[in-house]
């Protein structure tokens, strides 16, 4: 079998706050292959941020703690290393775009100099390279040369995103993260980063993992998608696969709740119900509560991971092998 880029492996990820314990990500199994791009859509506080940051080997501790699961980046175990191990493949190897841009920028550093500054820290080579590297990053991106200068609050909210992916890419690393990469930004911006990001996918065979709430999106940039609820993958498989034949009730929620774009009329459907306090988790299938197909079974048994067809797979216990619910 071949071998993947990224391996999560039965990922449990807790917060403790006041005593309570928040259960945030549940058991995550995902795969990312070299070069592919998986889109990880589900709402908030459904534990795409705290997965990714298990990757980055980010999570805050306390509050949080991993309390299981391994991560295996290009065939190494990386999970548990020391924080001196793991600062040599982040920001190099993997790297990661957070969810705020306007807090991730250093106020009292030129863009230039940040970015060159990444390059130089992880890429051994002289001041003049660095600067040269930088320049042509920003190219990539779409800044002109002449505002290597220039500050971040210089920049508009579009312009700081394009620096982040500048940064997030100077090393060409083998695996981007981003989270909600375009959401703070307007329509016409976010398309022009997304374009952006899949010019450079194709320029560097970067690996992503895109984390969004919007299925719209993932259609744009993504080979494959991976949807999770209250700290799990319900269901997972390329995009033609989800796309073309959704299985999970939930899945099928989000599709539903899209804005259908030819009946503006109709007003949007939504998922009823809302997602369950990560404190307080129902029994059995966790979307149970929410669920239009939910049996006797589904409220009190935890539901197996089904492989509808290969590569294709559907944590619900209606979900038959070779078959949709
Ligand atoms: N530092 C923290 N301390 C306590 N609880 C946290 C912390 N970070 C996340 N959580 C909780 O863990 C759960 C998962 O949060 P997470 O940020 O991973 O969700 P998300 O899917 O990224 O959501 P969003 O789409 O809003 O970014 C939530 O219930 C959240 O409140
Ligand atoms: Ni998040």
């Amino acid at each position: 079998m071949e071998k993947n880029l990224l391996e999560i492996k039965n990922l449990v990820v807790q917060y403790v706050v006041d005593g309570e314990t928040v259960e945030a990500v549940n058991g995550i199994d995902l795969e990312i292959g070299y070069g592919e791009t998986l889109g990880l859509v589900g709402e908030t506080g459904a534990g795409k941020t705290t997965t990714a940051l298990s990757v980055m080997g980010l999570i805050p501790n306390p509050p949080g703690r991993m309390v299981s699961g391994e991560i295996i980046y290009d065939g190494r175990t990386i999970s548990g290393l020391k924080e001196k191990e793991y600062r040599k493949i982040r920001g190099g190897e993997i790297t990661m775009i957070f969810q705020d841009p306007m807090t991730s920028l250093n106020p009292v550093m030129t863009v230039g100099e940040q970015i060159a500054e990444v390059v130089r820290l992880h890429a051994k080579c002289s001041r003049l390279e660095a600067v040269e590297r930088a320049v042509r990053m920003l190219e990539l991106v779409g800044i002109t040369s002449e505002r290597y200068h220039q500050y971040p609050h210089e920049f508009s909210g579009g312009m700081k995103q394009r620096v982040m992916i500048a940064i997030a890419l100077a090393c060409t690393p083998k695996l981007l993260i981003a989270d909600e990469p375009t959401t703070a930004l307007d329509v016409t911006i976010q398309a022009q980063v997304l374009e952006l990001m899949n010019k450079l996918k194709q320029e560097f065979g970067t690996a992503m993992l895109l984390i969004t709430h919007d299925l719209g999106v993932v259609a744009e940039v993504c080979d494959s998608v991976a949807i999770i609820y209250a700290g799990e993958i319900v269901e997972r498989g390329s995009l033609s696969q989800v796309y073309g034949g959704v299985c999970h009730p939930y899945t099928q929620g989000l599709f539903d709740s899209l804005p259908d774009l030819d009946e503006e009329s109709e007003r949007l459907k939504t998922i009823q119900g809302m997602m369950p306090d990560p404190s307080d988790l129902p029994r059995g299938c966790k979307f149970h509560p929410r669920c239009p197909n939910c049996t006797d079974q589904c409220k009190t048994e935890n539901p197996p991971v089904v492989e509808v067809e290969p590569g294709h797979k559907v944590k619900c216990w209606l979900a038959q092998e070779g078959g949709e619910p």
